[in-house]
């Protein structure tokens, strides 16, 4: 399981939006390191239809409190080099979902504060740290959008990994030969194409088939088509 980790928020209608976009992208613990009267009216109305998230949330007097039943922990931080002194090199939202899939155990990714973000205490106390590529001009992001940005990357791993595992075969030289040879079968028996059109679709199709990563499946029905 992934648990977002909000360490102290300040504005209900972040832990709102977070609610939400958790929602939108799957994802259900929600934990938030400080006072429950942060879910307020506001949060609920920026949850719209994420409220059992805010419902189930998890509160926490400190930052270890809710890190100590995790096996892995990441720190995000707009902050990057220079104008904070991080220890570590952080890595971008992608290589973490290349990543976070393949970590054993309970993993947890933490959000810092609106006003001052993550102590590098905390982030010391973390595995990993991810910072979202922005403009040099304006680095930091919205609390609730830079836990947008993460979970969408996580998300998207996640569907393009699924897609893969259900992928059907891909058709075989053999398979592809097939469906060649039974088209130009198919168009030389045609009489209402001229001669020298029929060379130029034998061509064609062979090109549209070689370019196109068509299944065994696809192969195989096309092929009953041209009988
Ligand atoms: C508004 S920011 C905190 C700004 C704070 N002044 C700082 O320097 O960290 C609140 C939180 O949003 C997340 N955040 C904002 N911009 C980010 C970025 N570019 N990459 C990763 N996380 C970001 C971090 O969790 C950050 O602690």
């Amino acid at each position: 399981m992934i648990s977002v980790i909000l360490v102290n928020p300040k504005y209900s209608g972040n832990v709102g939006s977070i609610a939400r976009v958790m929602m939108n992208f799957d994802f259900e613990d929600l934990r938030i390191v400080g006072n429950r009267n942060i879910i307020n009216d506001e949060a609920y109305m920026m949850a719209v239809h994420a409220k059992e998230i805010l419902d189930n949330a998890k509160f926490y007097e400190s930052f270890d409190d809710a890190i100590k039943d995790l096996d892995f922990v990441i720190a995000t931080s707009g902050a990057r080099g220079g104008d904070r002194n991080l220890k570590r090199v952080p890595i971008t939202p992608k290589e973490l979902a290349d990543k976070i899939l393949e970590i054993k155990g309970n993993i947890g990714i933490v959000f810092g504060r609106e006003d001052d973000g993550l102590r590098n205490e905390e982030i010391d106390k973390c595995d990993l740290l991810v910072s979202i590529p922005t403009s040099e001009k304006y680095p930091i992001m919205n609390l609730s959008h830079a836990v947008a940005v993460i979970l969408y990357e996580i998300y998207t791993k996640k569907v393009e990994n699924r897609f893969l595992d259900i992928k059907m075969r891909e058709a075989s030289k053999e398979d592809k030969e097939l469906l060649i040879k039974k088209f130009n079968e198919f168009i030389d028996k045609n009489e209402k194409i001229p001669e020298h059109k029929k060379e130029l679709c034998k061509i064609i199709f062979k090109r549209l088939v070689n370019r196109a990563f068509i299944s065994g499946k696809e192969a195989w029905t096309l092929m009953s088509a041209f009988k």
